[in-house]
């Protein structure tokens, strides 16, 4: 790359936004940093703030911006607090925008990244899930380029011949299987939230833990396929590969499958989202193949993973259908890890409150901000839970 690349991260602090400042960091004369937001972790907010030296530094969370002020004080980077100071740091004027909040509340500052222009690496798959149709308008309208970074669809986006849509067969997307892949419905009605938590193969935030824990994490992500790429959801199958290193596939009419392979590491595809179009070195990062034992592929079970079906029955039935899916997943795997209900619970409160939200049709970012407080405000009243995380507006 030629001239130095300015890129905004909403959600520095977590997961894949401190994987994204340490690729960063690794490339100093690449890139230089516009904001960082966070939601309440001032301290590492402030860390990343004092060495990337971004013009604007917020936290949604108003309560965290005392100690966010006093640790920047003095180092002339501008502080701000609030849901709308999100926005606004993804309006400043960047080159790049890395969208890693965790949830529908990554719609809106993503929304408006995607209006002035911004090319957008996207790791949060919520806003595509509740709002897909709506965002991909917005992104022809407004001349943005949207880059996968969750693993699979960044696989899809490296082989997937956009010039030859009409000849592709349909998009693999493989699945670790989480941590449960084994377990027998009677031993998942016992797991605790640290059991959720922990990936077999991959580091990642609470929430999409859990997900893949329950397989949410693919009915989000075949959702989330649907919008990215020219193919219909009958194109799209699941397929699960304990190993995470085929990261997603696509076939041909001709019998050929082009697959994209690496380690489980967001790095790659991070990397790959940054530097787009050229390549960014990540030397740490070396796939072997002569040190993996083997590369295995099953079907998913449906019974013990009813995610997968109740995901592509909300794709099918669009509208309302996927926001309220998204909406009650949030709210239930939020209970999950504040230990209010059981791990099977997760899945029965997203279905139960589909089943009571009649679907309608979704017109507007209105529209998909009403549904999404009403499937919150449902499937919190089903549990008796007095929290409504993450809204995509307040
Ligand atoms: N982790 C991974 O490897 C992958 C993640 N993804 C997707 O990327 C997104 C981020 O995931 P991950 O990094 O794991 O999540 P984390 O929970 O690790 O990080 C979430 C980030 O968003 C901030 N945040 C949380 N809630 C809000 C809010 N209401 N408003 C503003 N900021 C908020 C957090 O701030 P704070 O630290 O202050 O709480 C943190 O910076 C998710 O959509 C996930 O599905 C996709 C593929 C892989
Ligand atoms: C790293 C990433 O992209 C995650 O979405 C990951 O794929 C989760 O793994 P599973 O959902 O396949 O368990
Ligand atoms: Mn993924």
């Amino acid at each position: 790359m030629s001239a130095r690349r300015s890129i905004s991260i909403l959600g520095s602090t977590g997961s894949v936004g401190t994987n994204t400042v340490s690729l960063i960091e690794d490339h100093p004369d690449s890139f230089s940093v516009t904001a960082l937001t966070a939601n309440r972790n001032a301290v590492l907010l402030a860390e990343q703030a004092r060495r990337l030296r971004p013009q604007l530094a917020v936290v949604a969370d108003p309560a965290a911006y005392a100690e966010l002020k006093t640790l920047l004080a003095g180092t002339g980077i501008e502080v701000a607090a609030g849901e709308e100071a999100v926005v606004e740091a993804a309006r400043l004027d960047s080159d790049w925008l890395m969208a890693a909040i965790v949830g529908a509340a990554g719609l809106k500052p993503t929304l408006a990244a995607v209006e002035r222009g911004a090319i957008i690496g996207l790791a949060n798959k919520e806003c595509l899930v509740c709002a897909g149709a709506l965002m991909m308008a917005e992104i022809e309208r407004c001349g943005s380029r949207l880059l996968p970074v969750d693993s699979e669809h960044s696989a899809i986006f490296q082989v997937f011949d956009f010039d030859n849509a009409d000849k592709v067969d349909r998009i693999i997307l493989t699945a670790s299987g989480g941590p449960f892949r084994c377990f027998s419905r009677d031993q998942m009605a016992a797991v605790t939230p640290a059991q959720a938590v922990a990936h077999p193969n991959w580091d990642m935030g609470a929430k999409i833990s859990v997900d893949s824990a329950t397989m949410m994490n693919k009915g989000l992500e075949l959702i989330e396929a649907f919008h990215l790429f020219p193919v219909t959801a009958e194109q799209i199958e699941i397929v699960v590969h304990p190993q995470s290193v085929i990261h997603s596939l696509v076939a041909y009419v001709d019998g050929s499958v082009l697959a994209q392979l690496g380690l489980p590491d967001m790095r790659t595809p991070i990397a790959y989202a940054l530097g787009w179009p050229h390549r960014l070195a990540v030397p740490s990062i070396r796939l072997r193949l002569t040190e993996i034992s083997q590369l295995t592929f099953e079907s998913p079970d449906p019974e013990r993973f009813p995610a997968l079906r109740l995901a592509r029955a909300a794709l099918q039935s669009g509208g309302s259908a996927p926001i309220v899916l998204n909406a009650a997943n949030e709210i239930a795997v939020d209970a999950f890890l504040n230990g209010i209900i059981g791990f099977l619970d997760i899945l029965a409160v997203v279905e139960e409150t589909l089943n009571r939200m009649p679907g309608r049709a979704v017109q507007s970012l209105d529209d998909v901000s009403a549904i999404d407080r009403e499937a919150r405000r449902a499937a919190a009243q089903l549990i008796a839970y007095p929290r409504t995380v993450n809204s995509c507006y307040a």
